[in-house]
Formats: structure tokens, sequence, C-alpha cells
């Protein structure tokens, strides 16, 4: 197994965790809440990496002192506008209607940090969709699965129906790059399995 330190998840997504878990990192969760909101012409990449940092640094005040302390934020980027979770139907539905037949990036930032070691990885995913009948989209609203996630899909889920081409971390899209992740917390001293 992994070692037996636990990484505090300073996350309340249940993919986050499940990914974690599919490497073999044991999570424990710390709750906290960040300001999501972007900033007036701040670029995607800027952004998502900020949010990251901001919650990792509340997970570290909410954490025991001394926790390795996991924080990742995910947004989808479509040309230059940043599609987060949709705040309703009419929302949701126009951000399928703007993916349709179009390549977007997903852009994940992972933080790990240990008091003010934090450390910090974005990784950018393409893809693309094939085009959506608006029959459709407003079935895959209809599901629940869109409400949730980013860019309104979830690609781990029914959403998958709908991606032509992906070229990237496709556990990223999903809400943890985790090749990345492994590298990150190995560096604090939490292998995963394959550092057995
Ligand atoms: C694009 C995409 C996003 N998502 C999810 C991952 C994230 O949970 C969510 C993006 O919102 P985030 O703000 O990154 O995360 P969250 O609010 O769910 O959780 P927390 O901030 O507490 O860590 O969208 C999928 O599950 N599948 C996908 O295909």
């Amino acid at each position: 197994m992994c070692s037996e330190r636990l990484v505090h998840l300073a996350s309340a997504s249940p993919r986050r965790r499940e990914l974690l878990e599919q490497i073999g990192v044991p999570v424990t969760l710390v709750r906290c809440a960040v300001d999501e909101q972007a900033l007036p012409g701040e670029a995607p990449a800027d952004y998502v990496q900020r949010v990251t940092r901001d919650k990792v640094v509340a997970g570290v005040a909410a954490a025991p002192a001394g926790a390795v302390v996991l924080a990742a934020d995910t947004a989808v980027v479509l040309g230059d506008r940043i599609l987060g979770k949709p705040g309703d139907r009419q929302q949701g539905l126009a951000m399928l209607r703007a993916l349709s037949g179009r390549e977007h990036q997903v852009m994940t930032a992972v933080a790990v940090a240990q008091g003010e070691d934090i450390r910090l990885e974005l990784v950018s995913t393409r893809v693309r969709f094939r085009p959506l009948q608006e029959a459709e989209i407003k079935a895959y609203w209809d599901t629940g699965e869109p409400a949730d996630k980013a860019g309104g899909y979830g690609i781990q889920g029914l959403g998958a129906v709908f991606v032509e081409h992906l070229a990237g971390s496709y556990s990223a899209v999903v809400g943890l790059p985790l090749m990345e992740t492994a590298r990150l917390l190995a560096g604090f001293g939490v292998p995963c399995w394959q550092s057995r």
C-alpha cells in the first residue's frame, strides 16, 4: 500500500477524492470555501492557478499544523471565455451550445502545500465535441449530470458521447491530473503505489 500519511483534501468534489483513491492516496477532507469569481480581464490560466492557490491556502489554514494539503480547480475555456459551473438551466444549455462542434481547453491546476511551501502545476487539455443536436442538449441537461461540472458536462459520465477527440490528460478533465499530482505528492514525501 501507499504511505500511511493522509493527504488533507481541500475539496468538496467527489471526483477528486475518487481520483486520489484510484492512485492509492489515503485522504481526509478539510472544509474551506473561497471566492471563485474571475477578476476583470484575468487570463484563464491565471484564474485557475489563483483560485487553486487560494483553495490550498484556505486548506492549510483549516488543516492541522504540518498537514500535507491538496487542492485543485478546473475550468473549461472556450477561446478566451472561462466556463465555470452553470448557474442554471439557461446557462447550462448555452454552454453546451457553445461547445458543440468545437474544440475547447480544460485547464486544471493542482496545488500541494505544507505550511508555506506551496507547489502548483497547471495542466491544459484540448477537447473537441462533435456537433450536438438541440434536443440532445436539452435531454442531457435534464439528466442532472451537467449542473455541478465546469463547462456543463462530465467526460466520465454520459457526456463522454459528445467527445470526438482529446489531447492531454483525461484525469485532469475529470478534475485532477494524476501524473502531475503523484509527482507533487512525492515531492512532499507522500508516495503513491508506484513508489512501494
Ligand atoms: C469538464 C469536467 C469537469 N468536471 C468537474 C470537476 C470539478 O469537480 C468541477 C469543476 O469545479 P471546481 O470548482 O474545479 O471544483 P468543485 O467546486 O467541484 O470542487 P472544489 O472546489 O471543492 O474542489 O467540474 C467533471 O467532473 N467532469 C468534466 O468532464
